[in-house]
C-alpha cells in the first residue's frame, strides 16, 4: 500500500470535524474482493450517531450559508487540487475495497475532482431574477437559497465519484451534508473527510457516517432538519427512501437502476460499434448502472457483429485491479457471482447459446469470465432485469421500429446507445428512445458538463451539468413595497 493511501484509510466516522467510533464500539469488516482478505473495519453507527451528525450539519449551516459563492468556489478549487495531488493513493484505496482496475479507479478519482471543479464554477452562477413589477409602487425579485442539510447515500460501484457529484453541488450551493457510503466500500467515502479537512472546508459542513443502512437511512429520511435526500443505488431502495422522505416533504434526487439497450443497425460502422460495445458492457466488470444490459443487432449485421464481439471479449485481461494491464477485476461479492450464473442458466435453458466465457474464472474467488450469449429472446430474465455483471446478451431484430420497440420495452430509462451511419435514422431513433441518456455512435458518454439521470423507474432529478445544482436550491419570491415610489 502507498504511504499516502494509509493516510486516507480512516476507520472512524467524521462528525462535526471529529473522527469518532460507533457508540457501541461495534465495527463492520471491509474485505478486498480480489483476494477475500480483510482490509479493516469501520464503525457500525446507527440512529444516534446520525442524529448528532445532522445536528452538526445544521449548526454549521447557520454560518456556511452566509459564505460568499466566491469563498465556496475557492474552497472547492482547493478540494479539487487536494484530490488530484493524491489521485494515485485515492485510486489504490478504491481498488482495494471495490476491485476495479487501477486505470478505471484513477479515472473515477479524476472524475470526482472534475465534478468538484465544475461546481466550483457553477456555484458562482446561481442567478436570480428581477422582474418588471405589476405595481408602480413595488419592486419584485426572485432569489435562490441553499436548501440546508442534505442526506447523501451512495453505492459501492463508484464510491468516490457518486459522492463527488453530490457533495460538489451541495457545498457550491451553501448546503451542509451527512453522507453514508456503501458498507462494502466505505473507505473512499470516509476519505472525503480527510480531503475536506485538507481543503479547509469548515468543520460540520461535511459529515460521513458508516454502519446500519436502515438505521442511518431512517434517521436521514425522518429528521425534519434534513431538507433533501440524494441517493444513488438500486430502484428497490430508492423507492423505499422516497416513501420514507414523504412524511417530512423533503426534496429528493434518485439515481437508480438501469437496463441499457445497445442497438446496432445494418448501416453501422462495425468496428466502431464493437469498440463501443466492449466499453459500454465491460466497464467496472459490467457493474455500472449505465452498462449495456441488452444488445439488439439488426439481422444484416448480426453474424459479423457477434464474430468481432467474441474476438474482442476473449482478449480482455481478467485479474486483480492492481496488476498491470488488468481490464476486468473481480465482481463485488459471491452474491454477484451467483446472480450472474442464474442469468446464464436461465438464458441457456431458453435457447441462449454461450459463445464466449460463461463460467467462473480460473483465478477463483469472485472473478468471472466476460460472457456472450447469442440467440437471446425477450423471454429471458435479462430482458427485464439488470445483470450488473460481465454478461452480454445479443438479440436479433429485423426492422428499425422493432429495434426501438424492443429497446423501450422496460420499466427503466437511464442510458441507451445506438449505432447508425444514417442521419435521418439517428434522429428518428434518438427521439423514439425513452431514456435520460443517449449515446449515438458512442458507448461511454458520462461527462460532468452533462446532466446525468434517468426517466421512468431509473430515477428523479439530474446530477452534473448546470442542472445538477438546482436540486440543492430553494426559489424565493420577494415583493417590496413602502418605497414611496
Ligand atoms: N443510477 C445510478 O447512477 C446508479 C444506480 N445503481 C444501482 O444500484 C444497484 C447496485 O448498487 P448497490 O449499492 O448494491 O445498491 P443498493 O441500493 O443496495 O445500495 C445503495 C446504497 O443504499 C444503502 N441502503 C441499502 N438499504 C438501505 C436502506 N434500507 N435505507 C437506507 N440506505 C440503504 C446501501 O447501504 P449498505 O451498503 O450498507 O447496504 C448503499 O449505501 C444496481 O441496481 C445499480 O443499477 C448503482 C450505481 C449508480
Ligand atoms: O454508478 C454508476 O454506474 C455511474 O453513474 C456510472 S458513470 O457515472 O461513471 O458513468
Amino acid at each position: 500500500m502507498l504511504q499516502k493511501t494509509s493516510h486516507f484509510l480512516k476507520e472512524a466516522n467524521y462528525i462535526g470535524g471529529a473522527w469518532v467510533g460507533a457508540d457501541s464500539g461495534e465495527t463492520i469488516d471491509v474485505v478486498n474482493p480480489a483476494n477475500g482478505q480483510r482490509i479493516g473495519g469501520v464503525p457500525k453507527a446507527g440512529g444516534a450517531e446520525t442524529r448528532r451528525a445532522i445536528e452538526a450539519a445544521q449548526e454549521a449551516f447557520g454560518s456556511f450559508r452566509k459564505t460568499s459563492a466566491a469563498e465556496r468556489a475557492r474552497m472547492l478549487r482547493k478540494l479539487h487540487d487536494v484530490i488530484m495531488d493524491n489521485q494515485d493513493a485515492l485510486a489504490e484505496l478504491l481498488v482495494m475495497e471495490q476491485g476495479k482496475p487501477f486505470a478505471e479507479a484513477k479515472g473515477e478519482v479524476g472524475m470526482s475532482a472534475s465534478y468538484v471543479l465544475w461546481y466550483a464554477e457553477e456555484g458562482r452562477r446561481i442567478y436570480g431574477d428581477t422582474v418588471p413589477s405589476p405595481w408602480a409602487d413595488r419592486r419584485i425579485m426572485v432569489t435562490k437559497e441553499p436548501v440546508g442539510v442534505i442526506g447523501a447515500i451512495t453505492p459501492w460501484n463508484f464510491p468516490s465519484s457518486m459522492l463527488a457529484r453530490k457533495l460538489g453541488p451541495a457545498i457550491a450551493a451553501g448546503c451542509t451534508a451527512v453522507a453514508k457510503p456503501a458498507s462494502q466500500t466505505p473507505y473512499s467515502g470516509l476519505a472525503w473527510g480527510v480531503l475536506c479537512e485538507e481543503a479547509g472546508i469548515p468543520r460540520g459542513v461535511v459529515n460521513i457516517v458508516t454502519g446500519s443502512a436502515s438505521q442511518i437511512g431512517d434517521e436521514l429520511c425522518s429528521n425534519p432538519l434534513v431538507r433533501k435526500i440524494t441517493f444513488t443505488g438500486s430502484t428497490e431502495i430508492g423507492k423505499l427512501l422516497l416513501k420514507k422522505s414523504a412524511d417530512t416533504v423533503k426534496k429528493v434526487s434518485m439515481e437508480l437502476g438501469g437496463n441499457a439497450p445497445f442497438v446496432v443497425f445494418d448501416d453501422a460502422d462495425l468496428d466502431r460499434a464493437v469498440q463501443g460495445a466492449i466499453a459500454a458492457k465491460y466497464r467496472n466488470s459490467g457493474q455500472t448502472c449505465v452498462c449495456t444490459n441488452r444488445f439488439f443487432v439488426q439481422a444484416g449485421i448480426y453474424d459479423r457483429f457477434v464474430e468481432k464481439m467474441v474476438e474482442e471479449t476473449k482478449r480482455l485481461k481478467v485479474g486483480s485491479g492492481l496488476d498491470d494491464g488488468t481490464q476486468q477485476g473481480p465482481l463485488i461479492d459471491a452474491d454477484a457471482v451467483e446472480k450472474v450464473e442464474e442469468f446464464i442458466a436461465d438464458a441457456t435453458s431458453k435457447g441462449g447459446k454461450v459463445v464466449a466465457g460463461g463460467s467462473r474464472h480460473a483465478l477463483g474467488g469472485t472473478f468471472f469470465e466476460p460472457t456472450i450469449i447469442t440467440e437471446a429472446t425477450p423471454q429471458m430474465r435479462f430482458m427485464q432485469e439488470e445483470i450488473f455483471g460481465p454478461v452480454a446478451p445479443i438479440f436479433r431484430f429485423e426492422k428499425e421500429e422493432d429495434g426501438v420497440a424492443l429497446a423501450n420495452d422496460t420499466v427503466f430509462g437511464l442510458a441507451c446507445y445506438f449505432y447508425t451511419s444514417d442521419l435521418g435514422r439517428a434522429f428518428r431513433v434518438m427521439e423514439g428512445l425513452r431514456y435520460g441518456l443517449v449515446g449515438v455512435n458512442e458507448g461511454v458518454i458520462t461527462a460532468v458538463e452533462a446532466p446525468f439521470g434517468g426517466v421512468k423507474e431509473s430515477g428523479l432529478g439530474r446530477e452534473g451539468g448546470h442542472q445538477g445544482i438546482e436540486d440543492y436550491l430553494d426559489t424565493k419570491y420577494v415583493c417590496i413595497g413602502g418605497l414611496g415610489l
